[in-house]
């Protein structure tokens, strides 16, 4: 006997705040998964107002709009959407309480409320800030349902709590939301042992490079190997309005295997994926884990929420539809993630800003050349979006063109083409450039087919220190090799960067006027998260731009991600930026020779700099405990004393320059280790940066290593 299910996962690109735009993708996805056969339809986390809402949460209209929104999809379940359970997620209040729920309904009527269980307060998450978890474990309660509800249906009241629903055919359905699952003990255990047979898990999930494969093959596939059971994975996907990207891969996974997979990175708006899975082959798979049969014997049951529908096909549908086979799932390499995350986050930034492409000051070094790839994969990834017939990306890109174009002129448009009519590159050279980092910066934009420019800003650079001189009676700073001091030095660089940030925000207002278009440009930053933690920039420069795609990655995986643009694309113009070794190209030369190099000024290579970045975050290293980390790790290759001046260089260098996170441009969250002091990495910005405590402490253990003969001479490799 089988007794054969279909059911549906999906992946919105919710839009915080947008109920109506969210209504109508919930609405879509409903209609196709009802499309696709099913008779369940799972939706994300808060997927009716948005994820990213933050401190919206805390305001009624959030809960009140939701509700709204929610009786919509009541009205439709009793008419076009019913037959289907329908599974949605929002913020609800409970004796002035607000919960992250979701909401299981069926034609016409609310059948329960699921209040989330266990909070997510880790990295940028910050669930306690809006709502408390549910403790009352396997309890229901009575819910008095708001009259938008029961307008639509006459309902007083439905349940909430931790509760399970049963079907009629017996199908017993439970409920976790996102962070349930990364607990230590996560609720589909004790779902699991008391014999729930359908696991539906409705997230939140973000984009961490790295992190999706933690999701899916140790935590989805994990529990259901270990357990058995059906598992249903919803996400949102795309930019909801931060600097988050969620990255979908709904899953509907049976006992340990994957039978529908959804895209990770995709343009669009709404995806469904469904299955048809034997129930049946739950109760076999974990009736011969035996020891686990011991253990749910013990295991107290659920409240059963009973709902006279069958969820199970009747038997001659069942006859008719086959099972799905397991999938095998290869996970993106990490530069596959770089080129699809933030390039598909951008996108959505650009088009619900509705500004009409992007500046970008192109230097013809490795970060900008980044970023320039990085919308060249956006370009790819919209034309691709078009070519499948997507009506959203078709409706964006004719926003861009001024809705000029025809369906003829939409199919012929390429990715080069897109570049050149929405990313404008500009070389901003001073006396300090070489010919060599324009060149470079040229052939780069010319391969991606962007509209280039090339200008020198040496007489704006002139006149800044003109003013200064008039203003000081004639002071005149030099660089070093002119024989000026240190500050002379940097305040020249820094003039040079700072207006190049200026002249870049004049460009990307003015260069579609120039041309008599409509619209203005969104300023591209590049500063990475490396650079970022070192301080090595300057305070409103280019750093200082509208939204930075790379200001989450390391420069060893940007390094990365330029090889494999070479290679996939045959942007060959990349060969000469990964050749030259980074430099800000600032000071002037000497004899002819580069003077400055970005390691060398930092006083360390990035590779150190990305060991440093870690241990700190999330290695919660202080300086102390980073010495001791790192002894172990480099004392292979350097002494004791050596790894101490180097910590307690980075912590000094880190501390003088914590001042400029709190400014940084907006960047595309990526890494555990980002030093975004806005949403990440909440930290002080004066600190006494001598460390005075944290030093000495260091210097009293090398003193100990020295007296038991530990510490000899420097090994350096
Ligand atoms: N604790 C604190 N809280 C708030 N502000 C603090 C502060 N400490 C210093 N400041 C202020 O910070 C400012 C100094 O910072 P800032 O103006 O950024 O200048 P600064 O950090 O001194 O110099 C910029 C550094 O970035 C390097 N760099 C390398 C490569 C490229 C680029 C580039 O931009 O293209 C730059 C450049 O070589 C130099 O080492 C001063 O106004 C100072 O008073
Ligand atoms: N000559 C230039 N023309 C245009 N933009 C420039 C130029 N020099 C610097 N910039 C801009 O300022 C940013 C920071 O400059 P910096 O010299 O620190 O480069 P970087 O961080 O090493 O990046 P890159 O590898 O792109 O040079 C660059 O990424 C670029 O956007
Ligand atoms: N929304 C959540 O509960 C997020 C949970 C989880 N830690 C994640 O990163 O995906």
């Amino acid at each position: 006997m089988t007794r054969k299910v279909r059911l549906s996962a999906c992946c919105m690109n919710q839009w915080s705040l947008d109920f109506a735009g969210n209504l109508e993708r919930i609405l879509q996805s409903i209609r196709k998964a009802k499309e696709a056969g099913s008779r369940l339809r799972l939706g994300s986390e808060l997927e009716i107002c948005g994820y990213g809402c933050a401190d919206h949460l805390l305001e009624p209209d959030t809960t009140t709009h939701s509700w709204e929104v929610v009786a919509e999809i009541l009205q439709r379940s009793k008419d076009d959407l019913s037959d289907i359970i329908i599974v949605v997620g929002m913020p609800v209040f409970y004796k002035n309480t607000a919960y992250n729920c979701l909401i299981a309904l069926l034609n016409g009527k609310i059948e329960l409320i699921r209040p989330k269980m266990a909070m997510c307060d880790d990295d940028n998450y910050r669930e306690s800030r809006w709502f408390v978890s549910w403790r009352k474990q396997r309890t229901l309660e009575q819910f008095l349902l708001p009259d938008v509800i029961t307008d639509v249906n006459k309902q007083r009241f439905c349940p909430i709590g931790d509760g399970v629903i049963q079907m009629g055919d017996g199908v017993t359905v439970g409920f976790e939301i996102c962070e349930e699952l990364w607990t230590a003990k996560g609720s589909y255990l004790d779902m699991s042992l008391s014999g729930v047979d359908i696991i539906l898990n409705a997230s939140g999930s973000h984009h961490v490079l790295r992190k999706s494969n933690k999701r899916l093959n140790r935590l989805i596939l994990g529990a259901t190997e270990k357990n058995g059971g059906i598992y249903l994975f919803s996400n949102q996907r795309g930019c909801d309005g931060d600097r988050l990207y969620y990255d979908g891969s709904a899953t509907i996974a049976q006992n340990g295997s994957i039978y529908a997979q959804g895209a990770q990175f995709e343009l669009a708006e709404t995806e469904v994926i469904s299955a048809t899975l034997d129930v049946e082959r739950v109760d076999s798979y974990r009736n011969r884990i035996r020891s686990s049969r011991v253990e749910s014997t013990r295991s107290e049951s659920y409240p059963y929420v009973q709902i006279d529908f069958r969820v199970c096909l009747d038997e001659l549908e069942a006859l008719k539809t086959p099972l799905t086979e397991p999938l095998t799932i290869t996970m993106p390499t990490v530069e596959e993630e770089i080129a699809s995350g933030p390039p598909a986050w951008m996108w959505d930034y650009l088009r619900r800003s509705k500004q009409s492409g992007f500046f970008l000051p192109l230097s013809g070094g490795r970060d900008s050349a980044a970023v320039a790839c990085m919308v060249s994969c956006m370009c790819r990834m919209v034309i691709n979006a078009l070519h499948s017939g997507d009506k959203q990306a078709y409706h964006d890109v004719n926003y861009l063109f001024g809705n000029s174009l025809d369906d003829a002129a939409i199919k012929r448009l390429t990715h080069d083409q897109l570049c050149g009519h929405i990313l404008f590159t500009c070389y901003l050279g001073t006396q300090n450039s070489s010919k060599e980092t324009k060149e470079r910066a040229g052939a780069l934009a010319t391969q991606i087919g962007a509209s280039h420019s090339s200008v020198l800003i040496d007489t704006a650079v002139s006149a800044v220190i003109k003013i200064f001189e008039i203003a000081t009676g004639g002071r005149l700073p030099r660089f070093r090799v002119e024989g000026g001091e240190g500050r002379e030095n940097l305040a020249l660089q820094n003039i040079q960067a700072r207006l190049r940030m200026v002249i870049s925000y004049l460009f990307a207002q003015l260069s579609l006027w120039a041309k008599g278009r409509p619209g203005g440009l969104l300023v591209l930053g590049t500063a990475n998260v490396d650079e970022c933690l070192r301080g090595y920039l300057t305070k409103y420069d280019c750093s200082s731009a509208d939204i930075n795609p790379i200001g989450g990655i390391c420069k060893g995986d940007l390094n990365g991600f330029l090889q494999y643009c070479l290679s996939k694309f045959g942007l060959d113009s990349l060969t000469g930026i990964l050749d030259a070794p980074p430099t800000a190209e600032l000071e002037p030369l000497q004899d002819g020779q580069l003077v400055q190099t970005d390691e060398a000024d930092m006083g360390m290579t990035y590779e150190e700099l990305g060991v440093f970045g870690r241990l700190r975050l999330p290695g919660s290293c202080g300086p102390y405990s980073m010495f001791i980390a790192l002894l172990d790790k480099w004392g292979h290759k350097h002494s004791p004393h050596e790894i101490a001046a180097k910590v307690k260089h980075f912590f000094r260098c880190y501390a003088i320059n914590r001042h400029k996170a709190t400014v940084l441009t907006p960047a595309y969250h990526a890494e555990h280790y980002s030093p975004d002091d806005h949403r990440h990495d909440h930290r002080p910005f004066l600190y006494n940066v001598d460390w005075p405590w944290q030093f000495k402490r260091i210097d009293r253990t090398l003193e100990l290593l020295e007296k038991s003969g530990l510490c000899t001479n420097a090994t350096q490799s």
